[in-house]
């Protein structure tokens, strides 16, 4: 018997080309190839780690809606509280790694595109919009950076040394596991949705594509 293909299995098809676009983009590649520019990283790093900060409420809050919005909300629960506990060690590890490259965190204020996506984060914390449309959106936050770090730990990479810290971070097969996790979660939410809420969390799958694209964007063209 054939395996039944799922919803997020269908949106990645449908939308593979903006996916790709995600988790491929040139700031991506150019680590992958080695050829990356160290300003462009640095960029990266100061406004991701005023992205992660931003990112904490948001997952809380999807942390809440799981526990009062599933059926099976102690599962969900512990897998998305497994994820806030990981942005703890994230957070250090940023505070870390800008010490390291001489980035000063304090003194970075937010860029347009960071400024966009975490207003568009703080939209999604409002109790009016449902766990299943948020949990999509994290689901596609965390895989994205997946994806896009594991890339550049494939064989064939000429990823420099002193970045492959950084991709083993969420390029690692763990993380990888917490996302597809993540996946099943929000398999297991859509199953029983409204059609309406499926229409709201595939528009929401879209808008997480764009804004990741346009935050790349924002690194590898240091605006
Ligand atoms: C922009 C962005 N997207 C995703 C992640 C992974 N938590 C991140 N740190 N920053």
């Amino acid at each position: 018997m054939q395996a039944k293909i799922t919803v997020t299995e269908t949106w990645l098809r449908k939308h593979r080309h903006l996916y790709d676009g995600a988790t491929r983009h040139p700031f991506i590649r150019s680590i992958r190839d080695g050829n990356i520019d160290i300003s462009a990283f640095k960029t990266w790093l100061g406004q991701d780690y005023i992205f992660v900060r931003a990112f904490v409420p948001f997952v809380a809050s999807v942390l809440t809606k799981a526990y009062k919005g599933s059926d099976d909300g102690n599962g969900d629960v512990e897998v998305i509280l497994g994820g806030v506990a990981a942005l703890h060690d994230e957070i250090s590890w940023f505070k870390k790694e800008a010490f390291k490259w001489g980035v000063q965190l304090s003194s970075i204020a937010p860029q347009k595109a960071n400024q966009e996506y975490c207003r568009f984060l703080e939209s999604l914390i409002s109790p009016e919009v449902e766990y299943t449309v948020t949990a999509v959106a994290f689901w596609a936050i965390e895989t994205i950076y997946q994806e896009s770090f594991a890339h550049c730990l494939e064989d064939d990479s000429k990823t420099p040394p002193e970045l492959k810290e950084t991709c083993q971070r969420w390029g690692n097969e763990s993380f990888g596991e917490y996302c597809n996790s993540l996946r099943n979660i929000v398999d297991r939410q859509l199953e029983k949705a409204s059609d309406d809420v499926i229409t709201k969390a595939e528009a929401t799958l879209l808008r997480v594509l764009e804004h990741e694209v346009d935050f790349w964007n924002m690194s590898h063209r240091r605006t």
